[in-house]
Parts: structure tokens; C-alpha cells; sequence
């Protein structure tokens, strides 16, 4: 699979302007609320029309504002997922499904489709039920269903468990994962949230103010976020501006440091940002002097406040802990291994 983006759109003051070209596999846009995510998808499947640009999936242009092409919604083969499923509540789960296989002329083709979706979706039983008597799990998998049947060539979904409790929505990506396995669909989700991206994704694009602004594997986008957006929504608590200051350290003005990184260091950086578990009492480099502000016990960790006793700024960094028996004695000294320092670019 291959799709290229370049699209441009004014909505109200703000502007996206998103450039994007995915390969197969499951892609994420990963963005803060308001960042463009949602619109930007909405374009891919053709329910949002771009002011400017171009969209080409497999070769096929699905969208050129030059030329003036703008492929219907049903011509694209784009199968999308709306954050709250949109499934039809007067509708029982098979018609639900069949409305996704309109386009089939013949009834007896559209019957034996819709019987062969209910099946792989584990929808066996339930197909006389309507929305509001199934479960969280039940739903998706009929909205999938009713995307899928249409085989699109590729999967759009929208924030597909945001509407979910905590246990529900982790049964439900194990059960998302494999499916998506088995009917090999390339897809491209939508979320704010770091552990649905990292669990789902194979390739990331980080959406900030209606603009990509880094993009890569999971692993290497979550080891090396090299924007402040990216290491703000990997999760990174620990961020400040910092610079080159010799051949492999920078000099981080507010903690009035400058920290060893261990490899070269390129005059672009701009901040860094150290993840909150990086930080260790043994660490053996990067030790200097802190004071410790707050110890917040959480269910299987503890989260330490603290601040270096040379920081000219006042805010707190944070260092979490695996949960263990209770501090016994507050370290005076924190350090942190050069290979866990982050540099930021942007
Ligand atoms: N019709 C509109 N008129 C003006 N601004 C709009 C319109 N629709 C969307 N926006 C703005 O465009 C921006 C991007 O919206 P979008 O829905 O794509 O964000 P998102 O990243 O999906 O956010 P969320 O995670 O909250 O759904 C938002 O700041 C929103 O306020």
C-alpha cells in the first residue's frame, strides 16, 4: 500500500497542512486534541474537501485540487471508523453490516458477504440484536465489519477506543490487533494516547498544529522523539532548553548544568528531555545535587518530585520509581546516563 498526502485546509484560524506518505503496515497519527488529526482523516476519506493539494492511494488520484479530481466517498475504497462506530440504532447488527455492501447489485453475493463478515467478526448470534444490546467489543466489531466488506484498500480509524473504560479498551486492542492480522488490511489510526499508538502502530507520524512535524517506526519515534512534541506526547515529563556546549555535552541553562551525553552532539539541538524513569540514584553519571520537593505513592509506582540544588528555574522535574519498599533514605544526589538524555530540535 501507498499513500501520498499533501493537503491544505483553513478552518477558521486554524490551518493544516499536512504532508504524509505511509507504506504498508498500521500507521498512527499520534497529536494532541485540536491538532489536526480527525480533519486530516476526514480528507483521506473524502467526507472533508481540501483547499489545496493532492491525495493518491495505490497510484489512484483520490483528490487534486489543480485538476479538479474529488473521488466520491463510496468510489475511494477508503473504509473508515468513526470514533463512536455510527452504527445504525433502528438497524440489527446484519443490516447494519449489509449497508456497508450496497454496492453489491446482486442480493444473493450481498447475503453470503454479510454472512461470511458476521462470521469472522465473531458476530455469530448476535445478528437480530440492535446496537444499544451489545457490548463495547460487539459494536466494534460490527462497525468493522461494516467497513471491511466494502474491501477497502485501506482501513481509517478514528480514535477507536477513546469511548472505552480502561479494561475494556485493552481487551479490545489485543482483539483489534489480530484482526487487523488476519485480513491484512493497511491502516491508518488516529490517537492522543502513547500506549495505543505504541501497541497498535508500526510507524507514527507525530500531528502538531495541523502539521507533521516528526515521523518514523514506533521504536525509533519513542527512543528518539527529536521535537518537543514528540517527546511531550511519547510522554516524556522532563523537558528544557538546552544547547551544544563541546563535542558531546550540552548546557542546560535552567538546572545550571551541562550533562555529559556520551555521543556527538549537532549544533541544531535545541532542548532535551529526559523520561521520568531515567533518572537513578545509582546511575554513576550525571550525578549532581538535588533537593527533594515531594514523594506521591501511585498503585505500582512513586513518583518523586525534585529539583537540582543549582536550577535557576523553578519548576520540578519528576522521577518515577518502580514501586518497592518505601524510600528509606531521599537520595541527595540524582544522575542519569548519558544514552537516556534526549535531544530536541525543535
Ligand atoms: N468547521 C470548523 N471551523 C473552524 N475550526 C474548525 C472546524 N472544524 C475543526 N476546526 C478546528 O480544527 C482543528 C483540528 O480539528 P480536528 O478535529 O482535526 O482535531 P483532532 O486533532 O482530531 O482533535 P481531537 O483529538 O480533539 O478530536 C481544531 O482546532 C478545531 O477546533
Amino acid at each position: 500500500m501507498s499513500l501520498s498526502v499533501q493537503i491544505q485546509k483553513q478552518l477558521g484560524d486554524f490551518h493544516l497542512s499536512v504532508r504524509l506518505e505511509t507504506g504498508a503496515g498500521v500507521w498512527g497519527l499520534l497529536g494532541a486534541s485540536g491538532s489536526g488529526k480527525s480533519k486530516t482523516l476526514q480528507c483521506i476519506a473524502g467526507i472533508e474537501r481540501p483547499d489545496q493539494g493532492r491525495i493518491v492511494l495505490n497510484g489512484r488520484v483520490l483528490f487534486d485540487a489543480e485538476k479538479g479530481i474529488n473521488v466520491s466517498v463510496q468510489q475511494r475504497r477508503v473504509g473508515y471508523l468513526f470514533q463512536n462506530y455510527a452504527l445504525f440504532p433502528t438497524m440489527s447488527v446484519e443490516e447494519n453490516i449489509a449497508c456497508g455492501a450496497r454496492f453489491l447489485k446482486n442480493g444473493r453475493e450481498r447475503r453470503q458477504r454479510v454472512q461470511s463478515m458476521i462470521r469472522r467478526m465473531q458476530l455469530t448470534g448476535l445478528e437480530n440484536l440492535r446496537p444499544a444490546q451489545l457490548s463495547g467489543g460487539q459494536q466494534q466489531r460490527t462497525a468493522l465489519a461494516r467497513c471491511l466488506i466494502n474491501e477497502p484498500e485501506i482501513l481509517l480509524l478514528d480514535e477507536p477506543f477513546s469511548a472505552l473504560d480502561v479494561y475494556l479498551k485493552e481487551q479490545l486492542m489485543g482483539e483489534m490487533t489480530d484482526l487487523l492480522g488476519q485480513f491484512h488490511k493497511d491502516v491508518i489510526v488516529v490517537t492522543h494516547n502513547r500506549e495505543e499508538a505504541y501497541q497498535l502502530c508500526d510507524h507514527l507520524a507525530i500531528l502538531a498544529d495541523g502539521q507533521v512535524d516528526a515521523c518514523g517506526t514506533v521504536e525509533d519515534v519513542f527512543a528518539a522523539p527529536e521535537t518537543r512534541a514528540g517527546a511531550i506526547l511519547t510522554g516524556c515529563k522532563n523537558i528544557v532548553p538546552a544547547r551544544k556546549a563541546g563535542a558531546t555535552t550540552v548546557a542546560v541553562p535552567d538546572w545550571g548544568l551541562c550533562l555529559e551525553t556520551g555521543r556527538p552532539v549537532p549544533e541544531a539541538v535545541r532542548a532535551i528531555a529526559i523520561r521520568e524513569q531515567a533518572f537513578s540514584a545509582e546511575a554513576g553519571e550525571n550525578e549532581y545535587p538535588v533537593e527533594i520537593l515531594k514523594v506521591v505513592d501511585q498503585p505500582f509506582s512513586r513518583l518523586v518530585q525534585f529539583r537540582y540544588r543549582s536550577q535557576t528555574v523553578p519548576g520540578p522535574l519528576t522521577w518515577r520509581l518502580e514501586t518497592g519498599p518505601r524510600l528509606q533514605h531521599l537520595p541527595e544526589k540524582l544522575g542519569v546516563a548519558g544514552t537516556y538524555i534526549i535531544l530536541l530540535y525543535r
